[in-house]
């Protein structure tokens, strides 16, 4: 399903400043939470939607214990922070696939900014490489979002995981409807989606969230039960998973990939040494060398497009990877200097 043509950036100038007036309440929005290094992945994603000449705006939803200086690297690559209370599921024993997905939840906060009517929900560690912004114009009432994969290792306490099945390639391993009972509905992967604001969704998320017992993949496991009816697969393109390219490769085509996922393990730009499993591929090699190229591109910076240098010296070389492509199969990066 190709989404139709944007009328909205049909008749946008490409080049220069939209004044914000005339642009329908729309927004790009992601979630940062603690005083880690995710902050680098945001200031990709700003610096990557810029890049792709979106002419939406990069809302953060922002925990209270993000810290005042990466706030202020985030303000100066033109970003709206919207501080959010954290939310918690309900007390329970569930080990989740990675334990820091418990704060995740904490995403559902974004249903709450109905200044906005519709907004597309992007991880930090997701990249933009090519226009999106017509995926704002698909019909109303729905929730788009791209299908997982059940392939790789942390999905190995699911029923999928363990007789082989996954949705990507159903009629490699089909679902056992005797033993197991109907097939599971489509799934979608939360790093990136589609949605529309609004406050009466957001209390029914709210109150079942409370009464919703945890499971593996927390709060996408909560999101793909909440709108399982009105869920609308998106293409590949629009947000890959990267354990597609060793899982599911007859479903890439990877010249046509808009949106790119860092998700699998070791593949997170910013602290990439090439040494875990899968990341000495030559395509995953390419995809972190391209996050990198757009992180380090100072004519990409907010301030450079207005015109100052402000912001620039707030990301300090200590912040920066300097790329060196080593000999083939060695690491592609030299981690950052270490802090002067
Ligand atoms: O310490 C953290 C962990 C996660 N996140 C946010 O939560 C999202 C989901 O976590 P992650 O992308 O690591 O999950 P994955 O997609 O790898 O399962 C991240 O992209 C960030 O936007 C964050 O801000 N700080
Ligand atoms: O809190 C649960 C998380 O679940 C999802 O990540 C998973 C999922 O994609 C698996 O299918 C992959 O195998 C795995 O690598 C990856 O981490 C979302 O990307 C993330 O935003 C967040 O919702
Ligand atoms: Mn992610």
């Amino acid at each position: 399903m190709s989404p139709p043509v944007s009328r909205t950036t049909g008749n946008i100038p490409t080049s220069g400043l939209v004044k914000a007036n005339t642009l329908p309440r729309r927004a790009y929005v992601t979630f940062l939470a603690g005083d880690g290094d995710y902050w680098k992945g945001v200031v990709a994603l700003a610096k990557g939607l810029r890049k792709a000449k979106s002419v939406y705006p990069l809302v953060v939803a922002m925990l209270p214990d993000v810290p005042m200086d990466h706030r202020q690297k985030l303000l100066s690559q033109g970003c709206i922070i919207r501080e959010i209370e954290p939310l918690h599921p309900p007390e329970n024993q569930t080990q989740f696939a990675m334990a820091y997905y418990v704060i995740n939840y904490s995403k559902l906060r974004i249903w709450e900014f109905v200044e906005y009517s519709k907004m597309i929900y992007l991880d930090g560690d997701i990249q933009v490489f090519d226009n999106i912004d017509h995926l704002f114009d698909l019909p109303d009432g729905h929730f788009y979002a791209v299908m997982d994969c059940f392939c790789e290792r942390n999905w190995r306490n699911s029923p999928q995981y363990q007789i082989g099945y996954c949705q990507q390639t159903p009629e490699k391993v089909h679902w056992p409807e005797e033993e197991l009972g109907p097939k599971p509905p489509l799934y979608f992967n939360a790093g990136m989606f589609l949605f529309e604001p609004n406050l009466s969704t957001y209390y029914d998320l709210l109150e079942s969230v409370k009464s919703t017992p945890p499971t593996l993949f927390a709060e996408q496991d909560f999101l793909n039960m909440f709108f399982k009816d009105i869920y609308k697969p998106l293409p590949t393109a629009y947000n890959l998973i990267l354990a597609m390219l060793w899982r599911h490769p007859e479903n890439v085509e990877l010249d046509k990939i808009k949106v790119v996922h860092y998700c699998a393990d070791g593949s997170k730009p910013w602290r990439y040494t090439g040494e875990d499993v899968n990341m000495d591929r030559e395509d995953i090699k390419m995809l972190v060398k391209k996050w990198w190229d757009i992180y380090n591109d100072e004519s990409l910076d907010y301030c450079m497009i207005r015109g100052d240098s402000m912001a620039t010296h707030l990301i300090t070389a200590a912040d920066k990877a300097t790329p060196t492509v080593t000999k083939r199969g060695g690491p592609l990066f030299v981690t950052a200097p270490s802090a002067a």
